[in-house]
């Protein structure tokens, strides 16, 4: 399951003193984080170098939401095998894409897409969503969600590579 990768990236930009590890298994790699500056700095190095490799006179090619969909396809029923259990099931949610349906003993509830590890809906107990996707937010598995709580990074905005970084675009 890719999910935790995109939640230790997110963990680890809240937390830039804390060592820690973070794996990728788009990129099957692991690496260990000491300090976020450095971690970016890698993660730059890694995406210049696989991007020189495929530069045309155009440049380097960065990686884009389309060239970040080559993962296998997994149903529903085999992600909760995998990973449902008490208060936590995976549910087909707009445009097909997995989410996971998360719901507390207190009564609230929220909805996190697989695709970029996208918080999309939080349900306070009385029924109220405290959060909220664009009204024309795509879900097809390569535009990233617009909205919710998304991870955003490598970089927040734009940058070197495309608006908000390539991890709204991980699965
Ligand atoms: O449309 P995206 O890529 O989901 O970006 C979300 C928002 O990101 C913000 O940083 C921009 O200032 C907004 O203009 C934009 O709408």
């Amino acid at each position: 399951m890719a999910v935790p990768a995109a939640s230790l990236l997110t963990a680890s930009a809240l937390c830039p003193r804390e060592s820690m590890q973070v794996t990728s298994s788009r990129f099957n790699q692991m690496w260990v984080v000491r300090n976020q500056r450095s971690f970016n700095n890698h993660v730059k190095r890694v995406f210049l170098q696989s991007s020189l490799r495929r530069s045309s006179s155009k440049g380097p090619v960065w990686p884009r939401a389309s060239q970040s969909n080559g993962n296998t396809v997994i149903t529903t029923e085999k992600l909760n095998q995998e990973i449902g259990c008490l208060g936590v099931k995976v549910e087909e949610g707009e445009g097909k894409l997995p989410k996971l349906v998360l719901k507390s003993n207190g009564g609230s509830e929220a909805e996190i897409y697989l695709f970029g590890g996208c918080i999309s809906s939080w349900k306070i107990p009385n029924g109220k969503d405290l959060l909220f996707v664009r009204p024309d937010a795509v879900f097809n598995g390569q535009k990233p969600i617009s909205g919710g709580i998304p991870h955003c990074f490598p970089q927040f905005g734009p940058g070197l590579i495309q608006q908000h970084g390539f991890a709204r675009n991980m699965t």
